[in-house]
């Protein structure tokens, strides 16, 4: 390591002295091209229903959703993701609902590739929208099946190439996911449909906003321990990043974000495409904290910038919108 120049020599604050040169020494950008915009949907027309535990983020229909979607494309933000809240009635304990090719989520990306083809469609490849338990696998007893789910998950995986999905983030933490998925891609002809594998995905209470969001918080039955990444562990991410790639994986992500920045860190040093979620949960803490005054707006540009500074290639955040917006300006 080069040593600076002992003081008065060196003052680093000459690199800081204004707007122009801040700008011209940064060592890292936030743009909307670096955010993925995470997006409910509900049945019905023009409807929009608030998510009471993250102010200011609603359900939209589909039409609503198509229209936010341009908007999105407008601004830059190359992609979003969308979750369905499924009708209660829909969830059964096999969740066949998951690959029904008419389910809410594959109508919306269906609508939204019509409307807005330059804009990327990223869909979750998970059961838990679609079970009566909760659980991202199916359930018997006390036990969460790998296996059997692998073969839900598969037909989940066919569904949503066929409606057009671009990218398939597997964030069901099942064993052997990413291989069954990507072989069935290939075997029937969707070799271009990318896979965003949810590989250091943690069993965290940050997700409680987004399961009030997408109804299976209350369906949910016990925790998901046996699954998802116990929050003590670091060396296990880079086992599953590893795994994941090896199995036909060809972007990663670490969920939540901020708490698991040292995870993202070290993924992103494996020389993967590395994305963090920044979850509901941080998404309720930062907008609460502003909307009460006890947090400046520039705390949310601040905490992407994190994610950029530790090597992610990019970041899922309910902010997209709003922060693509400010940079616009
Ligand atoms: N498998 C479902 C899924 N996909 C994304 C999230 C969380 C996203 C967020 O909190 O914003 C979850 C919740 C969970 O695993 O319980």
């Amino acid at each position: 390591m080069l040593q600076p120049a002992p003081f008065p020599m060196s003052r680093p604050r000459r690199l800081r002295r204004a707007p122009w040169m801040r700008a011209l020494v940064a060592e890292t950008r936030l743009a909307p091209s670096d955010l993925i915009w995470p997006c409910f949907v509900i049945e019905g027309q023009d409807a929009a229903e608030p998510v009471a535990a993250m102010p200011g983020v609603e359900r939209l229909s589909i039409d609503r959703l198509v229209r936010a979607a341009e908007r999105a494309a407008r601004l830059g933000i190359p992609a979003i993701a969308i979750f369905p809240y499924t009708d209660p009635a829909r969830k059964t304990a096999e969740c066949e609902e998951a690959w029904n090719p008419e389910n809410l989520v594959c109508r919306a990306t269906r609508a939204v590739k019509a409307a807005v083809p330059e804009v990327g469609v990223m869909l979750d490849v998970a059961l838990d929208p679609y079970n009566a338990l909760g659980h991202d696998g199916i359930v018997r007893g006390e036990e969460i099946l790998n296996d059997e789910t692998l073969a839900a998950l598969e037909k989940q995986t066919l569904a949503q190439a066929e409606a057009g999905a671009d990218i398939l983030g597997p964030s069901d933490m099942m064993d052997g996911r990413v291989a069954r998925m990507r072989m069935a891609l290939e075997r029937e002809g969707h070799s271009n449909v990318a896979i965003m594998t949810y590989a250091a995905k943690y069993a965290s209470a940050f997700y409680g906003p987004f399961r009030e969001a997408v109804g299976s918080g209350g369906a949910l039955v016990g925790d998901k321990k046996t699954y998802q990444m116990d929050p003590a562990n670091s060396e296990e991410a880079l086992r599953e990043v590893a795994a994941d790639i090896a199995e036909g994986a060809d972007m990663v992500m670490v969920k939540p974000g901020m708490p698991y920045l040292d995870i993202c860190r070290r993924v992103a040093e494996t020389g993967t495409p590395t994305f963090a979620y920044q979850v509901s949960g941080e998404y309720a803490m930062l907008r609460g904290a502003i909307d009460n005054g006890w947090l400046a707006g520039s705390c949310v540009p601040e905490s992407l910038m994190a994610f950029k500074r530790a090597g992610c290639a990019g970041v899922l955040s309910y902010f997209a919108l709003e922060v693509a917006e400010a940079l616009a300006g």
